[in-house]
Order: structure tokens, then C-alpha cells, then sequence
């Protein structure tokens, strides 16, 4: 299979995962005998230095012309004194918005060798397994007006959290597909005891829910919500939540793994050109030491591999491969004891060697077969 693949690693420790994570499609390309060709593109801090925009025009058509984006991370200070419309973070809500990437899935589950790593005591984390679907190109993100104003004689602010039906639409239905498939309960998120945009949420999801008649629908307020994510998140299987409550409460619910670096998350659009990307940031408390976790990255290109291009033998090969090293004992700097931790690049040739191995044994079956 031949594809191309736009790579944007943006700022910070952005550049570090991409790295480690192309290196891994490289071997899978080599073993299952796919072509991936890897288009570069600027966006983020680096682009306004560059190109004095964080999204360039030729950064949009290397996505257009590409199968699949893969994302690393963008921001860092400094550019945070920056005016808004040139932070590096206005790179990413413009690309999302450009590509109507909507549906922001961010998958959280345990793996069985770093219950221990959570926060959480060990019975709360082990079995986890919910998916936050985040709506990611409306709402308070994106509303206008959004700036400084002088009300009523006196200087003050305003953002604006707006939706058209259809948007919120769409994410239920996606949401609901998604249970569809899995254990079928989604968990609505809102503040519909205050916000007029919750209600209409809320009618909308009562809407949407009466075409699944298999999948229930459960409301939850955003505060109670953060709290059950801590008590109780075995309860959860789909979280569908407008675009802020969901960055929260995915940055949150990452501590039931263990480390936000391992988190990853597929935006998909409806076009079918979608953007894979960690959960987190460009961590410039971190940054350029090699010690950032490539996990969510690594896990976001499999994600890439299932959903784009229909791979779900190479994306579980990868999946198997960071099982495998991590039930090997290998952690980086968040996971790991004081002194026992390796390194971003380490990890990634671990991944990349247990690859091989998965593919070795598959090989060994194929010719016994
Ligand atoms: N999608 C994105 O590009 C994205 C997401 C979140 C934040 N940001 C930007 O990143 C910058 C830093 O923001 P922040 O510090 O609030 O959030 P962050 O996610 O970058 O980091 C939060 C904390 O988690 C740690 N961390 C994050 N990823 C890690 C990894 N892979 N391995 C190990 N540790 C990891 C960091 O060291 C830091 O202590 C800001 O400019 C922000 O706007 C970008
Ligand atoms: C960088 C920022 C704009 C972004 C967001 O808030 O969506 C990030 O936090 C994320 O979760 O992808
Ligand atoms: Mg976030």
C-alpha cells in the first residue's frame, strides 16, 4: 500500500515524539511491505519563525495533499507573550477548523503493567477502558465575539461559546456510533443547570439517542463528571462533551493511566482526512532532553493506521509492541523509578526491536500455515 503521510512535529518536545514515532512507520512500512512517503510541514511556534504565520498556506496544502497528518505538539513561551493571533496554538484551532476536524477521539485505557503508576489506587484503574469523543472545531474555542470590550462604561472581556445544531449533531451521532460498537452507553456531558448551549445539548442527545434504541444515554454535569472520572471511571464507555469541557477532562482522565504521555487521540472529519495527535502539549519544561514519553504519539500513528488506511494488523502490531515493552519494565522519565528511566529515542528502539519480533513470530506462523 502506497500513502503520504504529512508530518507536522510543531515546537518542543513535538519534534522529539515525530521523530521516534516516524522511525516506527518506517519499520512498519519495511516489514509489512507498504510505501509511506513523509511530507514536512511548519506549524506552530517554529512557523511564525519562519513564516511569520503558525499555519502557513503551503502547511495546509501538504495536508490536503496528504492520506493522513500526523500532529507532535505546538506553544511554548516564547511566543506566549505573542498577540493571539500570532500563538502558536492558533496554528492547530485554524488547522482543525481548515479540515473540519471535528470528532476529537481520545481513547483512555490501562495498561496492565502500569496500574501502579496511576495516582489512583489499583482497583479503581485496572479494567479501565472509555473513549472521551470531544467536539474540537466549535464552541467557546471558536465563537465571536471574542475579545476586549468596554461594557456598560468599564473595561471587561468577552468569549463566546457558540454552536449551530448541526454541530452538535454530528458529535452525538459520532459518539453514539461509537457505543454502537463498544459497551453502548454514552455519558453526556454538560452544564445544562446554567448554559442555554448545554440544554440544546441536551435536547439534541435525547434527539440522537432515540435512533439508537441499543445505546443508553446518560447525562452528566461537567463538576460531577470531573469528580466520577477520579471515583468511579470504570462507569464510563463513550464521554461526549462540547470542545472545552473535553481538553479538560481528557488531561484529567490521563492520570487514570498513568502519565498524559501516553495518551493519544485520532480528529477525524467527515472528508475522511484525518489528524492524529497526542493528547498533550509541547511540555518546554522537558523539552529537548530526550526524556518526553513517545507513547502517545506512537499510539496515535496506530490509531492513523486503523482509521485512515484500514491497517489493523500493523496498528495492533504497534500496540503489541508497546505492551510488550512496557510489561518489559521499560519507562521513561514519567513512569519511572528515580535513576531507572530511558530515554525518549531508548523507548522508541524498544518499540521498534519488538516490532520486529512481533513480525518475526507472524512470519514463523505464516510459514507454517
Ligand atoms: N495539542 C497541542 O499541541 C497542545 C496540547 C496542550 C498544550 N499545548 C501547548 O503546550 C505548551 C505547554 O503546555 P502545558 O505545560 O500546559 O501542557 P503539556 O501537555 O505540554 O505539559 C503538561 C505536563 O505534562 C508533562 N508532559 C506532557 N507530555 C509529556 C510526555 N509526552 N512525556 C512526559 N511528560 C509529558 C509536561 O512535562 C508537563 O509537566 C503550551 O504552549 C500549550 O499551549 C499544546
Ligand atoms: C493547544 C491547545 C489549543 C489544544 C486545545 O486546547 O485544544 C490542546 O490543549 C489540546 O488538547 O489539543
Ligand atoms: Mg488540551
Amino acid at each position: 500500500m502506497k500513502k503520504t503521510i504529512a508530518l507536522l512535529p510543531g515546537d518542543g518536545i513535538g519534534k522529539e515524539v515525530v521523530d521516534v514515532t516516524v522511525d516506527i512507520l518506517k519499520a512498519i512500512a519495511e516489514h509489512f511491505h507498504h510505501q509511506f512517503q513523509f511530507n514536512y510541514g511548519l506549524i506552530g511556534g517554529d512557523a511564525i519563525d519562519q513564516k511569520g504565520t503558525p499555519l502557513p498556506e503551503e502547511t495546509i496544502a501538504i495536508c490536503k495533499d496528504s492520506d493522513a497528518i500526523i500532529l507532535g505538539a505546538v506553544g511554548g513561551p516564547k511566543w506566549d507573550q505573542n498577540p493571539m493571533e500570532l500563538r502558536p496554538e492558533r496554528g492547530l484551532l485554524a488547522l482543525r477548523k481548515e479540515l473540519d476536524l471535528f470528532a476529537n477521539l481520545r481513547p483512555i485505557k490501562t495498561f496492565e503493567s502500569l496500574l501502579d503508576s496511576s495516582p489512583l489506587k489499583k482497583e479503581y484503574v485496572d479494567g479501565v477502558d472509555f473513549v472521551i469523543v470531544r467536539e474540537l472545531t466549535g464552541g467557546l474555542y471558536f465563537g465571536k465575539p471574542s475579545e476586549r470590550i468596554v461594557h456598560e462604561g468599564e473595561d471587561a472581556v468577552v468569549d463566546t461559546l457558540l454552536y449551530k445544531r448541526y454541530e452538535i449533531e454530528r458529535i452525538l451521532v459520532s459518539a453514539f456510533e461509537i457505543a454502537s460498537k463498544r459497551r453502548k452507553h454514552v455519558t453526556s456531558v454538560d452544564k445544562a443547570n446554567v448554559l442555554e448551549s448545554s440544554r440544546v445539548w441536551r435536547e439534541v442527545a435525547e434527539e440522537v439517542a432515540a435512533r439508537y434504541p441499543d445505546v443508553t444515554l446518560e447525562h452528566m454535569l461537567v463538576d460531577n463528571a470531573a469528580m466520577q472520572l477520579i471515583r468511579s471511571p470504570k462507569q464510563f464507555d463513550v464521554i461526549v462533551t462540547e470542545n472545552m469541557f473535553g481538553d479538560i477532562l481528557s488531561d484529567e482522565a490521563s492520570m487514570i493511566t498513568g502519565s498524559l504521555g501516553l495518551l493519544s487521540s485520532a480528529s477525524l472529519s467527515s472528508s475522511g482526512l484525518h489528524l492524529f495527535e497526542p493528547v498533550h502539549g509541547s511540555a518546554p519544561d522537558i523539552a529537548g532532553k530526550n526524556i518526553a514519553n513517545p507513547i502517545a504519539t506512537i499510539l496515535s500513528a496506530a490509531m492513523m493506521l486503523r482509521q485512515s488506511f484500514g491497517l489493523e494488523e500493523e496498528a495492533k502490531a504497534i500496540e503489541k509492541a508497546v505492551d510488550n515493552v512496557l510489561n518489559a519494565g521499560n519507562r521513561t522519565a514519567d513512569l519511572a523509578e528515580d535513576g531507572k528511566a530511558v530515554s525518549t529515542k531508548q523507548i522508541g528502539e524498544e518499540i521498534k526491536n519488538a516490532l520486529g519480533d512481533d513480525h518475526a513470530i507472524l512470519n514463523i506462523m505464516e510459514a507454517y500455515s
